[in-house]
């Protein structure tokens, strides 16, 4: 829609002008720092820190009802800059100018009802969140337009120049700051630090295919990260993990849609979320808060966290009931096919413990729950799922397995609605689908194929027939039309069908 079409009381709002004051608060000491140098952690106390906008009370001058119809409204504009996550702009990147905002087509992924025969097989009501139709095929892609549009400004601003962006990454994350780093070459240029072989060969072709210099190492994600970590202090580099707070006012992008996919009614759900880095809880939470504090949420949804038995430090960090003797203890991880969510020691363990602190008191009660699967739930559940018409990735499939396990213990109830994160897209792992198919899952994963859930391809090639076609080599016509027939009459066969009367 044109901007002149819009209702007159709303135009003035639909494109968003800088605002706000961002600054970075230290979650240990509270000190706060300007954001004109790119900061991972305080630099007086060295833990993370999260962005906050001083003049956050601001947006309280507009009533719910107001903010509602400008995000609705925004919804028809075709300006790129508010097509993605900037939709948000005021929540997200208030000071972020509307021409810096790098859109490759992130967030607004589709919001799937799984069908009556998944509900009442996995036992409740619940949605996908396709988070794998992002550009790069991941959620991660939120946190990427947010760190980069902000990246962008530095650059225009004349602040930075010639950027070297760096991550770790179990695959997605490297996908996704390559895609967004090469959009704006010859500004920003990246490499990737990679655990050797614990990355999908799809997740592998992303960076590359986008011109990263791609790094792999030995160890696992947590080995990764100590290297970026230390790449970061020591060089200048641009952090683009989710330890940069930038990533994590992107990420909020995901629960703003939810509150608008579900017409604002946040009252009766439960957001299941899978925990590696614990970017995307923090976020999830972080989002909800701020809608909440304004008005255009009035309840903050139940959120849960999954994780596997081979890789769940924070699972393992609220089994204890009692807060002050909660202590935080990294996990050496196992194999996983909830690769993406392979992590022992998060970056953003401390923001966790402080938003769920948060979130519980504005709840006014528990609301955040984490729960643990077995790596045999989460490949049971992720093709169980996609054998009912969905494209839900390993991660996807915890989160339905987490589903499964909030309702056996009573988490969830039969009267809530869930929605599950499938963050990113199935084909980055197929691998694993592959493996359960051919009964090939090394003994560490701890999988035994249910044969029922079993598929494979079968070769049909009639032994009585001389010649088949082959590339470059057809048939002469009586030869092919002997090869349709037999062809067919096997297929006809094995499936049973009965011939046409
Ligand atoms: N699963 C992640 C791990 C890094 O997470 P981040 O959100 O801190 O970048 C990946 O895809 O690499």
């Amino acid at each position: 829609m044109k901007l002149q079409d819009f209702p007159q009381e709303i135009r003035g709002s639909i494109l968003p002008k800088p605002g706000g004051k961002i600054i970075y608060r230290c979650l240990s000491c509270n000190e706060e720092f300007g954001i004109e140098k790119l900061l991972y952690t305080c630099p007086s106390c060295g833990q993370v820190l999260l962005l906050h906008d001083m003049e956050f009370d601001r947006l309280k001058q507009r009533t719910p009802e107001e903010w509602r119809k400008i995000l609705d409204y925004r919804k028809m504009s075709n300006e790129p800059a508010v097509s993605g996550i900037y939709r948000y702009h005021e929540f997200i990147g208030p000071i972020v100018p509307l021409d810096c905002v790098v859109y490759l087509g992130e967030g607004h992924t589709p919001l799937v009802e799984a069908g009556k025969q998944l509900q009442e097989k996995a036992g409740g009501r619940f949605f996908y969140k396709n988070d794998g139709q992002n550009p790069s095929a991941s959620f991660k892609d939120r946190g990427m337009a947010s760190a980069l549009s902000y990246i962008n400004f530095l650059i225009k601003s004349g602040l930075v120049k010639d950027v070297l962006a760096v991550c770790a990454s179990t695959g997605d994350t490297s996908a996704s700051a390559a895609l967004y780093a090469s959009y704006l070459q010859p500004d920003i240029k990246s490499a990737v630090l990679l655990p050797h072989g614990k990355v999908t060969p799809q997740q592998l072709g992303q960076p590359l295919g986008a011109g990263a210099q791609v790094f792999e190492i030995p160890g696992v994600f947590d080995d990764c990260m100590k290297v970026v970590e230390a790449l970061a202090e020591n060089y200048n580099v641009a952090l683009l993990n989710s330890k940069n707070a930038w990533r994590i006012l992107g990420q909020e992008s995901y629960s703003y849609e939810l509150a608008q996919d579900f017409d604002y009614d946040m009252s009766s759900k439960v957001i299941f979320v899978p925990i590696g880095n614990a970017g995307n809880i923090t976020a999830i939470m972080s989002g909800f808060l701020k809608f909440y504090r304004c008005g255009i949420i009035d309840a903050l949804p139940k959120v849960v966290g999954v994780q596997s038995h081979h890789a769940d430090p924070v699972y393992k960090y609220y089994l204890e009931p009692d807060e002050d003797k909660r202590k935080f203890v990294p996990v050496t991880v196992e194999p996983s096919v909830a690769q993406a969510a392979m992590i022992g020691n998060p970056v953003s363990m401390p923001r966790v413990i402080s938003l769920v602190r948060d979130y519980n008191e504005q709840s006014g009660k528990k609301n955040v729950f984490v729960v643990q699967v077995t790596e045999q739930e989460i490949m049971d559940w992720q093709l169980t799922a996609n054998r009912f018409g969905h494209v839900a990735c390993t991660q996807g499939g915890e989160c339905l397995a987490g589903m499964t396990a909030a309702l056996k213990q009573g988490v969830m109830d039969s009267s809530e609605t869930a929605v599950l994160d499938s963050t990113a897209h199935a084909l980055k792992f197929s691998g694993f689908q592959e493996m359960y198919f051919d009964d090939a899952f090394p003994p560490e994963f701890g999988v035994t194929p249910k044969p029922e859930l079993q598929n494979r391809p079968v070769l049909v090639r009639p032994a009585d027939l001389e010649k088949v076609p082959a590339p470059g080599k057809p048939l002469e016509r009586e030869e092919f039309e002997r090869f349709v027939e037999r062809t067919s009459q096997d297929i006809a066969e094995k499936l049973n069908l009965s011939p046409r009367e």
